[in-house]
């Protein structure tokens, strides 16, 4: 299932064949120079789509992929070079392969998937690595990678040149498989698997607490970026003929990482742009690497001329423009923008599962600090529950434990009859649970649209997930902003994002961390009104942590009340307001009952995972 506009997609497949299509017919018009850097060209940006799959659509910027494109490189030259030849250089081989003969495009399916094999391999362990020390895991699997073709010899002829491979990389074959990887990686990235990754690539937590298991994305993005990568390799080893173990190095890395960088990591656009604009630059410096004249004066040869010139390139792009040139958009995201809102007809269904979630002996502690002490609650759909108390009283960190962002330290806790002890938060929120934080926590250059659809896509079956996307943000009167990115909403907004996005979830129970922060009075009023109605007509539960006492007061069937960590008092309303404990730890002695407003609340931002 694609999750952009059809029209949308249609035009960028066609435009990025039609690119392809026409760069090919101006270069072998030009001449054979042309036609060599030209399909370089297409082999490079094979790789940097390639690299851009992973590292663009999950955010961790990857050393390692020219590691498959040497796998590819080295498994396809060995099937395609000639028995004679194999014979005469590499007598070690197994006799199977070194009876074997194949031609370019079979040699590169059988690449394909070696190269896969061995991404599986290494992806679930580099898949355990989150931030810094993954992408230096990728600089590990390149400097391993390197090591063993270097020790191989029998295979690889180590770091010599292998050489005899049959040229069969034309212009037109780099073009057919250029405009293969381009449309492989443009409908990756809006395919449900690749809205999941770039909403766990802005936020990992919420992305987790709306259903996305982020390892499993991962790992998928990795393999098929190592698939691409391996094409890159078959091409570039049947384009030259002969290559060394350092043709898959540092060198190589930093230019492809550099078009990735420059472009934008994040789009298919972005990996053309840089390709393009890298290219260009290095054709023209390397032209005047050697020395020049200008006139009477010469400037002398400067080795390294054309990586300076791509460091600079890279500074300017980082300086000025962070996201890469072509900036967090597909190109066509930008021309061909939505019409307006459209209204929709579809409608959240009632909970139909009335199971009670049940915690016991709930307990965090952090190093010396029990956040949270032997707390035992039972929350049913249906009913509206607020969880209150001073800060630093425990709220976050309870809600925390119960929708498994936090591991709680003791204690269990059941939806049903499931057990929730240990699950991943993208399981709780299958199970049921669906959340919103206390800091806003959207995925900030996705649409609104893309926010909540990817809740949808990742709790439900999948079918209705769309309507459901709709009916949420519908249901909480933002489905006029749909096509927007979320990041560029006032708070009050983005927290009505945030709930319908939840609400996409399909939730039995869903826990509020303070969803009325940066709203007035009216849009307070307001939201409780919707949330009231998703209770009375849905049978959704809501436990609502919150210091606007009148909200809580007006909205709750039933009061919780932390301080310290412990749960001092439970009850209807009225019975917490006339509650001696709550009065004297939560309200102040000095306070009268009907006091609304908690005075002196300052909201924490430290607890926030
Ligand atoms: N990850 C953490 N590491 C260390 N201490 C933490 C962590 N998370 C929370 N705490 C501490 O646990 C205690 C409870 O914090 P928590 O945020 O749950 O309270 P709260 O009632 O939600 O507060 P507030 O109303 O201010 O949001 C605080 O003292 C806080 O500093």
């Amino acid at each position: 299932m694609l999750t952009a506009s059809p029209r949308n997609m249609a035009i960028a497949l066609a435009a990025a064949a039609a690119f392809v299509i026409v760069a090919a017919l101006v270069a072998s018009g030009l001449g054979a120079a042309s036609e060599r850097v030209l399909s370089v060209f297409f082999i490079s940006l094979i790789a940097v789509v390639g690299i851009g799959i992973y590292s663009g659509n999950s955010g961790v910027l990857s050393f390692g992929h020219l590691s498959f494109m040497a796998v590819g490189a080295y498994v396809s030259a060995l099937l395609t070079l000639p028995a004679a030849m194999k014979a005469a250089t590499l007598p070690k081989l197994p006799a199977w392969l070194a009876a074997t003969e194949l031609g370019l495009f079979p040699a590169i399916l059988v690449a394909i998937v070696v190269t896969c094999a061995f991404a599986l391999v290494v992806g679930l362990a580099v898949g355990r690595l989150d931030g810094s020390a993954a992408t230096i895991a990728t600089l590990g699997l390149l400097i391993i990678t390197h090591g063993v073709i270097i020790g191989w010899r029998d295979v690889t002829r180590g770091s010599g040149t292998f050489f005899g491979v049959p040229r069969e990389t034309s212009l037109w074959v780099a073009a057919g498989w250029c405009i293969a990887a381009l449309v492989v990686a443009r409908l990756y990235r809006d395919s449900v698997s690749g809205l999941r990754l770039r909403a766990s690539r802005e936020n990992a937590i919420a992305a987790g607490a709306v259903g996305v298991d982020m390892k499993r994305e991962r790992l998928i993005s990795w393999i098929l970026s190592a698939a691409v990568m391996a094409v890159s390799g078959a091409l570039i080893a049947h384009f030259l003929g002969a290559f060394s173990p350092k043709k898959f190095y540092f060198v190589d890395t930093f230019q492809l990482l550099a078009m990735l960088i420059v472009g934008g990591m994040t789009t298919v656009t972005g990996a053309v742009t840089g390709a393009v604009t890298i290219t260009v630059v290095t054709e023209v410096l390397r032209r005047f690497e050697s020395g020049f004249d200008i006139g009477a004066f010469t400037v002398p040869q400067v080795f390294g001329t054309t990586q300076i010139g791509i460091a600079l390139i890279i500074l300017f792009a980082m300086f000025r423009k962070a996201e890469g040139l072509a900036g967090l958009k597909e190109w066509e995201e930008r021309v061909f923008t939505r019409r307006g809102a459209e209204k929709t007809a579809a409608t959240l269904p009632a909970v139909s599962d009335r199971s009670a979630l049940t915690a016991e002996h709930m307990t965090m502690r952090f190093g010396g600090l029990t956040a949270v002490n032997d707390v035992s609650v039972t929350l049913r759909p249906g009913e509206i529950v607020g969880l209150i108390g001073p800060n630093g009283s425990g709220k976050t960190t309870l809600l925390n434990m119960l929708s498994g962002v936090l591991e709680p330290t003791e204690g269990t806790s059941r939806l049903g009859e499931t057990k929730l002890d240990g699950l991943p938060t993208h399981r709780i929120a299958e199970l049921g649970i669906a959340r919103t934080f206390q800091n806003i926590r959207l995925f900030p250059s996705l649409t609104v649209e893309q926010n909540v659809l990817v809740a949808g896509l990742s709790t439900g079956s999948g079918e209705d997930a769309r309507a459901r996307a709709e009916a949420a943000l519908a249901r909480l009167g933002v489905a006029g902003h749909a096509d927007k990115d979320a990041g560029t909403f006032s708070y009050g907004d983005q927290r009505r994002i945030e709930i319908a996005r939840a609400l996409a979830c399909q939730p039995k129970l869903l826990f509020l961390d303070e969803p009325a922060a940066g709203m007035n009075r009216e849009e307070t009023d307001a939201l409780m009104e919707t949330l009231r109605g998703l209770t009375r007509e849905l049978g959704i539960g809501i436990l609502l942590v919150d210091h606007d006492l009148k909200l809580i007061n007006s909205l709750c069937d039933r009061i919780l009340v932390l301080n310290e960590g412990r749960l001092i008092a439970s009850g209807a309303p009225a019975e917490i307001r006339r509650d001696p404990a709550v009065i004297e730890a939560y309200l102040g002695t000095s306070q009268t009952q009907d006091d609304p407003a908690e005075p002196g609340h300052q909201p924490t931002e430290e607890n926030d995972p």
